[in-house]
């Protein structure tokens, strides 16, 4: 019998994919994409290319290639489906903005220029609108309204694209199939939550949005400043105040799924540690149920949701074991029904009626990424939805009823078009990493913002004994990086800078690189905002919940110790999670890590294995020393 070769782990998946895109009927080697929003797989396919001379409306077309109408009843697959379309830009471009990454000298860029206004991103009542459902009526059949949604949408882009150049604009959605999903979410939902990363909520607040639910459709809008472990207490006061200020009917709610233990700031990398199951305890839910109790004004009977609340905190104070034991108990109570559905093509009458069958139904709307999935589930307590670095990992609409009378509704995630600063965009986490094709610039981008160098303790590749080199270009970063994580080209064994800049981009996206924009003025005010009688709230409820997080973390030290991954096989599984979306992997941030000048105390995510949230602090990637 012939000797069997050794078969590696992605060879195995390699296989597992050929054997599914078979068993769909697909030639090999042609990748399908199915509810796989950005598998880089896809990388060639779905780019397209804006160089040549098609005419704008061919591009816009291309881009928008949506999914054959199916004829009802028929569950044949459809490739097109949730299919990430992203613009592909030209060779010669991509080689002029190389050149600049290897080129310009890097300069920290003032206090100023880290803060956004909205206005700048979006342009009021502009076109850079959101598509929006077309009128129907009974009379038409299902057909006759999907191709009028069609016809809309491809006005829609086409207005967007007749105002301005696609090198002015974000990468945005270009999936009709995705806005569905919103439309039937939003009319679904009582309360609108949109849901914000707080290093950079402008860019995941879409004023038209805010606009459309609150005047056309009367309903009421939550924005979740999100991640707020990410930022300083004074920061998140600040675009608190800053929303509310311009945008008078929303109801803001500070949260953070991952309350985390503070951390060295110089300390990028600690070793990341798989965990067990447990309770997961988020910060903000006891405000998020006050804004709907205001909200709702008795209309609804919130108390099994207060009293989920208190529950769920008096069992986090328990011991690790009798916590488990009350989670089980819990899991019998709550009633946790999940409706996985894709019925966001159906015709239906949007329902007028709020709190039908006295259940308030909550919609999570908002970017990918922004942490709606982790939201919800630190709403339940434990894991419920799954959860990925990877944008656009949430493919369909969810429910889950949190207690009899308050159901959750988690929606795919939207980029809404804007005017945001392409690498910007990229560094808030919005775009496939993997899918970038130029990530160097992006590096560059965050260097001028925040210590880059110093926080991964590079070393110029140019640099001579006893000289060091202080001119450093976003290539040379990239190069520094490669060198001391030892990736290396394949065929050449030279530096793999793309790779070293890519691992850069997710460290910044993890939060582990922390940048954190800020409401124009703040440089000037900081000091006003710093003393804010709200700062020292938030800044005492984050103390309290790292110290429960450090107990639970010195309870379960001891067993974990084993668990601890090396540092090269963590990047590789990085690497490979992005290349395959449809290997589920969740995982969450850990504790806090050097942010960069804007934000003391950070937290690094971590991965968990499948199985439920706990509220322990382990982190990280590296050890100080590996790093
Ligand atoms: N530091 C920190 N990270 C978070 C928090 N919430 C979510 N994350 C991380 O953010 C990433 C995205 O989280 P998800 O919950 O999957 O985000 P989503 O908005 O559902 O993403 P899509 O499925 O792309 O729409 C994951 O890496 C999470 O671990 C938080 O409160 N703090």
């Amino acid at each position: 019998m012939p000797r069997k070769r050794p078969f590696s782990a992605k060879q195995k998946k390699k296989q597992l994919q050929d054997k599914r895109e078979r068993k769909r009927g697909l030639p090999d080697g042609v990748r399908s994409s199915s509810n796989s929003r950005s598998g880089s797989h896809e990388r060639r396919e779905d780019h397209t290319d804006t160089s040549d001379s098609e005419s704008l409306s061919l591009q816009v077309r291309k881009l928008n290639q949506q999914p054959a109408v199916r004829r009802l009843g028929d569950r044949s697959y459809d490739p097109n489906r949730y299919r990430l379309h992203f613009e592909r830009e030209s060779r010669e471009e991509l080689e002029r903005r190389k050149k600049v990454a290897q080129e310009k000298i890097l300069e920290p860029v003032p206090e100023s220029e880290k803060e956004l206004d909205i206005q700048d991103v979006y342009r009021s009542g502009s076109v850079l609108d959101f598509p929006k459902r077309p009128p129907w009526s009974y009379q038409m059949s299902k057909e006759q309204l999907l191709v009028r949604e069609e016809k809309c949408f491809r006005d829609y882009l086409e207005g967007i694209y007749s105002t301005y150049q696609p090198s002015q604009l974000s990468y945005f959605e270009h999936n009709l199939e995705t806005w569905r999903q919103l439309w039937r979410v939003l009319e679904m939902s009582d309360i609108i939550l949109l849901i914000t990363d707080v290093r950079h909520p402008v860019i995941n607040f879409s004023p038209a949005l805010y606009d459309f639910v609150t005047k056309e459709m009367r309903k009421n809008l939550i924005l979740v400043l999100n991640k707020i472990d990410l930022a300083p207490p004074a920061l998140v006061v600040a675009w608190k105040h800053y929303f509310q200020t311009r945008f008078p009917q929303v109801h803001v709610v500070c949260f953070t799924s991952y309350p985390q233990q503070s951390q060295d700031p110089s300390t990028v990398f600690k070793k990341r540690r798989k965990r067990r199951k447990g309770r997961s305890t988020a910060m903000g839910p006891e405000q998020l149920l006050h804004a709907c109790e205001t909200i709702t004004a008795g209309k609804v009977d919130l108390s099994s949701w207060k009293e989920k609340i208190e529950r769920d905190a008096a069992s986090a104070h328990l011991p690790a074991e009798d916590s488990d034991e009350e989670e089980d108990d819990d899991e019998g109570a709550a009633v946790l029904v999940e409706h996985q559905t894709d019925v966001a093509m159906d015709v239906g009458v949007p329902s007028q009626e709020l709190y039908k069958d006295g259940v308030l139904t909550v919609g999570c709307v908002g970017f990918p990424n922004v942490g709606k999935s982790s939201l919800m589930n630190g709403l339940v307590g434990h894991k419920v939805v799954s959860v990925s670095r990877t944008p656009g990992h949430t493919k369909y609409f969810q429910t889950y009823f949190l207690t009899p009378t308050v159901r959750l509704c988690d929606c795919p995630g939207l980029i809404f078009p804007s005017l945001v600063h392409r690498e910007l965009q990229i560094l808030s986490g919005i775009y496939p990493i993997s899918q970038i094709q130029e990530p160097y610039n992006a590096v560059g981008y965050l260097a001028g913002r925040i210590p880059i160098q110093a926080l991964l303790k590079l070393r110029h590749p140019n640099a001579e004994e006893g000289k060091p080199e202080t001119r450093w270009c976003a290539w040379d970063i990239c190069e520094a990086w490669a060198e001391k994580r030892g990736y290396k080209t394949a065929k050449a064994a030279r530096n793999d800078v793309y790779r070293a800049a890519n691992s850069i981009l997710r460290l910044a996206v993890d939060g582990r690189l922390c940048l954190c924009l800020r409401p124009p003025g703040y440089s000037t005010q900081k000091a006003m905002w710093e003393h804010h009688p709200e700062t020292a709230e938030i800044a005492a409820l984050q103390e309290a919940h790292r110290k429960h997080s450090r107990r639970s973390s010195e309870e379960e030290e001891e067993e974990e110790e084993e668990e601890i991954s090396s540092s090269g096989e963590e990047e590789d599984e990085e690497k490979d999670r992005d290349a395959d979306e449809e290997e589920e992997e969740e995982e969450e941030p850990a504790a806090s890590s050097g942010g960069g000048s804007s934000a003391p105390a950070q937290a690094p995510p971590r991965r968990v294995l499948k199985g439920k949230l706990s509220s322990r602090n382990l982190f990280a990637l590296l050890g100080e020393d590996e790093c």
